[in-house]
């Protein structure tokens, strides 16, 4: 691990992790106070080797580079389905066991198919495309703006996961940059392995297979959900909201986060609604010294699929509450930071129709953080303090890694597996076909 010393002393706990193969730090499970969290991507130590000529360490001219990690969203109608496609292929938001990867492909087609027609009417309601990369290219000069203002000169760049600016560009524009050192931030206050984690994995690969990214210093600041000015910035959100009600007292606040199925949480070990929880504890302790003292509540939106997501769910919570006499509900979208399609579409829309259905009789939604400045500003703050500890990923080089004899007998073993595996393909895909649909 990096070195924490020149870092504040409110920090929460921090314990090693390696979900992604980067291994960078997890707060720790107990509340242990309001804190920042960040901390440095992996992290040997170089020893000397030719490649440290070209490493950007040893570049005279210090070039500061932070980097945004995003979804990325469809732009247009025709973006819907192959944008379907990336998500699905993506081995940390479909996760098949080792011996059925080989399927993963074929059954991102089918599902991108099967689910393309839905998820392109929720995006025509919205204007027939995400908002997201705009609103990610505002951030980033935002935060660019910010950053100056504290002296910091950086260039910020965009890497999305699953649509244009894929995170493969972005690294390449660092590359031509000649950045020195690197702060990579996600755009995602908690930390899931399907988002931070998915993105980190595929940072990790690009960086492991080139000698000058594996030497270019980077800190991951892996969540941030735990910053005090994140935690005041929504908070404010929250109380200017209550007031456009005419009884702000009688207000429930209804937090509403993206689902992850349950398996992540219980078998893989996603810190998502352990983060998501003490997320909602420390706005609500906020409010709570403001003299804001309303009921709350969290729920899970927008599962996919067959198998149990995070509950309570959010359609059934609204429901029960119009049941049990709530009459004025204010929506809260907790689990990211820019206005898409479930905040459009699914809070403003879908749920929206369902709790006045359900006998909810005065709905708020707060609007997302976007370019909002006192969280801009915290960013950029988190971006400065992490800096110090940004430390090179590794020693060596991709001819090395080629070279090395256990990993060319593993990938042996592994390919020959696969190889058999792929011989018996037509009756397994047909029975994993027909256990999904
Ligand atoms: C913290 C945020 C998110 C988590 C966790 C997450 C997990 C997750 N998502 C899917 C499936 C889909 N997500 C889709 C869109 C989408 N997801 C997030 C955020 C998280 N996802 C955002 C911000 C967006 C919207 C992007 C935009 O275009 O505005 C979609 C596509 C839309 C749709 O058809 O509903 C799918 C599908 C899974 C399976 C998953 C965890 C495993
Ligand atoms: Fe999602």
């Amino acid at each position: 691990m990096g070195s924490y010393a020149l870092l504040p002393s409110n920090l929460v706990e921090i314990q090693s992790s390696n979900i992604s193969g980067f291994s960078y730090c997890q707060p720790e499970k107990k509340r242990l106070g309001v804190g920042k969290t960040f901390c440095s991507a992996a992290i040997q130590t170089s020893t000397c080797d030719e490649n440290l000529a070209i490493a950007p360490s040893h570049v005279a001219e210090e070039k500061i580079g932070v980097l945004l990690l995003n979804l990325g969203g469809p732009e247009t109608l025709n973006d819907v389905q192959p944008f379907l496609f990336n998500l699905f292929a993506d081995p940390d938001i479909i996760r098949l066991p080792m011996l059925f990867r080989f399927l993963q492909r074929p059954l991102a087609q089918l599902i991108s198919k099967l689910r393309a027609p839905k998820s392109k009417e929720g995006y025509a309601s919205i204007g027939g495309g995400s908002p997201l990369r705009k609103i990610t290219d505002e951030q980033a000069n935002a935060l660019k703006l910010a950053l100056e203002a504290k002296k910091k000169n950086v260039s910020v760049y965009v890497a999305m996961r699953y649509w244009y600016p894929f995170t493969e560009e972005a690294v390449q524009q660092i590359k031509k940059d000649k950045v020195t050192r690197l702060v990579v931030l996600p755009l995602y206050p908690q930390f899931s392995i399907s988002t931070t984690g998915s993105s980190l994995r595929v940072l990790e690969n690009i960086f492991r297979k080139d000698a000058y990214l594996s030497h270019l210093p980077i800190a991951i600041i892996q969540s941030w959900y735990q910053r005090e000015g994140y935690v005041k910035s929504m908070a404010d959100l929250i109380e200017k909201e209550l007031q456009s009600f005419s009884m702000p007292d009688e207000v429930m606040i209804f937090f509403s986060a993206h689902g992850v199925p349950v398996s992540y949480v219980e078998n893989a070990g996603d810190p998502y609604k352990d983060q998501m929880e003490d997320c909602i504890f420390l706005i609500m302790r906020e409010l709570k010294s403001r003299g804001i003292n309303n009921d709350h509540t969290l729920a899970y939106q927008s599962r996919v699929g067959p198998v149990q997501w995070l509950k309570p769910y959010t359609d059934e919570v609204l429901v029960e509450l119009g049941e049990k006499g709530v009459k004025s509900l204010l929506a809260v979208p907790v689990s990211f930071v820019s206005e898409h399609i479930e905040t459009l579409e699914e809070i403003d829309m879908e749920y929206k129709e369902l709790a006045l259905e359900s006998g909810i009789e005065n709905w708020g939604r707060v609007p997302a953080l976007n370019c909002n400045s006192s969280f801009i500003n915290d960013l950029a703050d988190a971006v400065a303090e992490a800096l110090p500890s940004a430390t090179a990923m590794s020693t060596s080089t991709a001819e090395e890694v080629d070279n090395d004899p256990v990993k060319y007998f593993i990938k042996l073993f592994f390919g020959s597996l696969l190889a058999f595996v792929l011989l018996l393909s037509p009756k397994m895909i047909l029975a994993f076909k027909n256990s999904l649909l």
